[in-house]
């Protein structure tokens, strides 16, 4: 598999992102950047502006303050960002009536201009899936779990320098969870840099080279789970994140 030559230094850098809601919280100002190669994990509660801050990073929400570059490039702008990013949000979303099979072709085919890289992605999407002869079945009659892997292993088999993966194994079984975490940890062995949430501690502490502890809309700390284990003078990760975030700080605080 070929690296991301596309990118010199830093895949993503996000810099003092703030997002401002009318009638809600204020996220940021939030600072991060992840490297080729290297898995990013963004830990925090409920409501803390995990899912808006990569609503920023990938420009479905413009910051209104700050900056993002995915390999130097603007994503809110979008001239030349086509491509570099694959992102799968917390909220699985098919079209119910399309089979597997045409997802990945219709997602495939939105992601190159090229038939024989389409073809290409479509067959390593569908043997990354694992779902084998329900991949001709229309999606509506997958269950939730399976959607997820659909559309996980599309996001696997693109080869895009950015990979975001909103809580990447909510709701897969143990097999499954496992098997995804392997494919996380491979692709940023070939060069790609990944960027994470999740609620599941020791996930983290398995796939995560850096962790990022967010809360209120900030983040708190920041660091190797390692060093950050051992700042805290925690047993683990999930001790750590407790000690840096005590339950008062947990959600976003208003704006
Ligand atoms: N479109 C919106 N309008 C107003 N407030 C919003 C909007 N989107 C998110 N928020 C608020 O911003 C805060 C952060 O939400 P966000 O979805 O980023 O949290 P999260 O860390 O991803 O949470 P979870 O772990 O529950 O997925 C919450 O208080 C939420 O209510």
């Amino acid at each position: 598999m070929q690296l991301h030559g596309r990118c010199s230094g830093d895949v993503l850098v996000a810099e003092g992102l703030v997002k401002k809601f009318k009638r809600g919280p204020m996220i940021g100002p939030v600072s991060l950047r992840i490297g080729p190669g290297s898995v990013y994990a963004l830990i925090g509660p409920n409501g803390a502006g995990k899912t808006t801050t990569i609503r920023m990073i990938l420009g479905i929400y413009r910051p209104d303050a700050g900056y993002v570059k995915i390999c130097g490039v603007d994503p809110y702008t979008g001239r030349g960002a086509h491509g570099l990013a694959a992102y799968v949000p917390e909220e699985t979303a098919v079209y119910p009536r399309l089979t597997g099979y045409e997802h990945l072709w219709f997602y495939a085919g939105l992601y190159t201009g090229d038939p024989g890289e389409t073809k290409r992605i479509v067959e390593r999407a569908a043997a990354l899936s694992e779902l084998g002869e329900a991949l001709t079945r229309p999606v509506e009659s997958y269950s939730k779990g399976m959607k997820r892997k659909l559309l996980l292993a599309l996001a696997l088999a693109l080869n895009t320098p950015l990979l975001v993966l909103d809580e990447p194994t909510s709701g897969l079984d143990v097999y499954s969870a496992v098997r995804i975490r392997q494919l996380i940890r491979r692709a940023a062995e070939e060069g790609r840099a990944v960027l994470v949430t999740s609620h599941n501690m020791l996930e983290v502490e398995r796939i995560a080279d850096r962790v990022a502890f967010i809360a209120k809309g900030r983040i708190v700390d920041e660091g190797r789970p390692d060093e950050l284990i051992q700042k805290y003078g925690a047993r683990d990760l999930e001790e750590a994140f407790v000690k840096a975030v005590p339950r008062q700080r947990q959600g976003a605080g208003k704006g």
